[in-house]
């Protein structure tokens, strides 16, 4: 630039003669603000070359990256692995990186769901701690030395103190450790006259479990049996645990349903017929899932909920009812503090008019609500995806008829989502390096916070 502004000073002294450029300033003056002028002009320039040196360096860089043995990983059982560039146009930006947004189920975790716990009528069952409580209790300095660890895989490893064989088929999703005491409440429920309250409570949430979900049972091509196969894996590990304890979903086909109660070698299993009447959807928006059944048998309408219980709560609110939940509480909280993800059971059994009946029915309201809602307003954009305005008529029709329900407190499940290898170290060496870490998460906030002390991603308090 200052070599153009001398040549062009130069230039206008030996054409200072030049009467039509209209010159009035001294050489000196002009070149000066040619100066500027060639600032502007070279502004714009990028010399080719470099862009193609910067592209080689960064080609090369790749290669140093991938050669580099501080980024190498060993993977146990699978082969190792270095660094591997895909794109060596992001390599500064890399650098730049500030914030990491993980999701919680799946990334962190392995999103293999087992059924750990669970929490019926005034009894809890399955025993021991999970490696997120101890690793949540070991950051808290809590003396974790006592708390013995169970770890019963049912896939290889037969119900305790069980004789009977053939009962046990292959039980994926279920790491549970009280198959007796809690088989023995069901055998009450089924074959006494007068079953206790407890045992009559564990058949109905038992029988919730194989029934509130959108699983299916396909046969398997190999082994010829029965493997349940559905979209939420959550609904998979419970209808499995169902299964486990006997009360076996043998064939859904709606409205068409068929439970099968296996309880003993000795005893012929008991065929059970519900007709699937309708099916409140899960959305992340209302956090729960409601089906309506009819028992076949006895006519009577089964409305069967499971959801958060930050939902559920709202929806149980009988006196009686009150004291359970405020006793479930308790048991809440140790499974949350074990990173469980936790799910209130709810049911009501109610008159075939409740649903019948030609006025106040809620078939017919179903009918008519449906018929109202075929025509798609605003506010229900994204019902499906949880994403719908806080008036969606169908959020509010669903709401209602729950409400209406008044459902019963059966019980709690806790199932176990394990983290992955090297989560906790990984989300440090993050934390080392200045980047931030987000978890994101729809699961119960004391859950998320247990996680996140085991993973080293929350300091506990
Ligand atoms: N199939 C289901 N039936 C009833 N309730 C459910 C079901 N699945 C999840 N929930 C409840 O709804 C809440 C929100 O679930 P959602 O799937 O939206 O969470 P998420 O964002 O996927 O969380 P994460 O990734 O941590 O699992 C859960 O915490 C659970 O209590
Ligand atoms: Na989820």
């Amino acid at each position: 630039m200052l070599v153009c502004a001398v040549l062009s000073g130069e230039w206008l002294a030996a054409n200072s003669g030049a009467w039509y450029l209209n010159y009035s300033q001294s050489p000196e003056v002009g070149a000066f603000y040619k100066f500027f002028t060639w600032f502007i002009i070279f502004a714009q320039f990028i010399p080719i070359s470099l862009l193609v040196s910067m592209e080689m360096v960064k080609y090369f860089q790749a290669f140093f990256m991938q050669w580099d043995i501080g980024m190498y990983a060993r993977l146990h059982g699978k082969q190792d692995k270095f660094c591997n560039v895909q794109n060596s146009g992001l390599n500064e930006e890399l650098g730049q990186v500030q914030y990491v947004f993980s999701d919680k189920t799946g990334t962190l975790t392995e999103n293999s769901l087992d059924f750990r716990k669970c929490y019926i009528g005034n009894e809890d069952f399955g025993q021991g701690d999970t490696e997120i409580g101890r690793a949540a209790k070991r950051r808290q300095e809590m003396d974790v030395s006592k708390s013995k660890s169970v770890n019963v895989r049912q896939d290889d490893f037969s119900a305790p103190g069980s004789t009977d064989t053939n009962l046990r088929h292959h039980a994926p999703h279920v790491n549970f450790d009280e198959y007796e005491r809690l088989h023995g409440y069901l055998i009450e429920a089924v074959t006494k006259p007068k079953p206790s309250l407890q045992a009559v409570l564990v058949r109905r949430f038992l029988t919730v479990l194989a029934l509130n979900n959108s699983c299916f049972p396909v046969q398997d091509e190999e082994t010829k049996e029965l493997v349940i196969r559905a979209a939420s894996p959550d609904d998979e590990c419970l209808t499995c645990f169902a299964n486990f304890m006997g009360v076996r979903l043998m064939e859904r086909n709606p409205p068409r349903v068929q439970l099968l109660l296996e309880l003993s070698e000795d005893e012929k299993a008991i065929q059970e017929q519900w007709e699937q009447l309708t099916e409140l959807e899960f959305t992340s928006k209302r956090k729960r899932m409601t089906v309506i059944f009819k028992n076949t048998t006895t006519g009577k309408i089964h409305v069967t909920m499971k959801g958060a219980d930050s939902e559920m709560v709202k929806l149980i609110e009988d006196k009686e009812q009150n004291k359970l939940w405020k006793s479930s509480e308790k048991y809440m909280n140790d499974y949350s503090e074990q990173g469980l993800r936790t799910l209130v059971i709810a049911e009501a059994v109610l008159e075939p008019s409740w649903w019948d009946d030609p006025d106040h029915g809620w078939r017919k309201r179903l009918a008519k609500h449906q018929e109202s809602t075929a025509i798609a307003s605003k506010s229900e954009a994204g019902h499906m995806r949880g994403s719908c305005e806080n008036s969606c008529r169908i959020c509010h029709f669903y709401d209602e008829l729950e409400a209406d329900a008044q459902v019963q407190l059966l019980g709690i499940t806790a199932i176990e989502d394990k983290l992955q290898d090297q989560v906790p170290e990984t989300i440090s060496k993050f934390l080392q390096a200045n980047i931030k870490v987000w978890m994101l998460t729809g699961d119960k906030q004391k859950t998320a916070e247990n996680i996140g002390i085991a993973c080293n991603l929350l300091e506990p308090c």
